[in-house]
């Protein structure tokens, strides 16, 4: 199967609740995601301006931007059902100064994250005939969760 794949990256902060070490406190990480495609049927555009091609890139690079890193570049990942009380403040004391929040309603993980980004992407590349096969999210250069599309 031949597949395509760009890298994206975007600031945010989180906190992690119940975290024995550091990361309860809020803290932030340059975030790195890889995205990968393949066209339905593993083939590729035989025709036209996009001959050869999975998908053009810079449709790929619009379709994640738009879904995910504009809305979450430079904001703070609230987990809507966190047990931290200063989590629920932060939001509340940001969202009322207009201040970018983006509320989820999971535990703001790496893992979590790739899953919910894969979801949110989904659809969007079905609508183009485009599968997504997976998603990587690194949050340290170390460290990344990745999540792969039954296919
Ligand atoms: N399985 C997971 N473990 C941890 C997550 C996570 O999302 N999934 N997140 C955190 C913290 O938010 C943060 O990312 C700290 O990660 P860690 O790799 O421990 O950070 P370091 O700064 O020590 O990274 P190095 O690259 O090793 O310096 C914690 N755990
Ligand atoms: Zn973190």
């Amino acid at each position: 199967m031949i597949t395509v794949t760009k890298e994206f990256s975007w600031d945010m902060s989180h906190m992690l609740a119940e975290h024995e070490g550091l990361c309860k406190n809020l803290h932030g990480h340059t975030y790195r995601m890889e995205v990968t495609v393949a066209k339905k049927e593993g083939s590729l555009e035989d025709e036209g301006s996009k001959a050869g091609m999975v998908i053009d890139f810079k449709d790929l690079k619009e379709i994640v931007k738009e879904e995910i890193i504009s809305p979450l570049d430079h904001s703070f990942m609230y987990w809507t059902h966190s047990s931290d009380e200063i989590e629920h403040q932060l939001a509340q004391i940001l969202q009322q100064a207009d201040r970018k929040v983006f509320a989820v309603d999971f535990r703001p993980t790496a893992e979590m994250m790739a899953i919910y980004f894969f979801q949110s992407l989904e659809d969007k590349f079905n609508e183009i005939d485009i599968d997504l096969v997976s998603i990587k999210v690194w949050e340290t250069p170390t460290s990344y969760a990745e999540f792969r599309g039954e296919r």
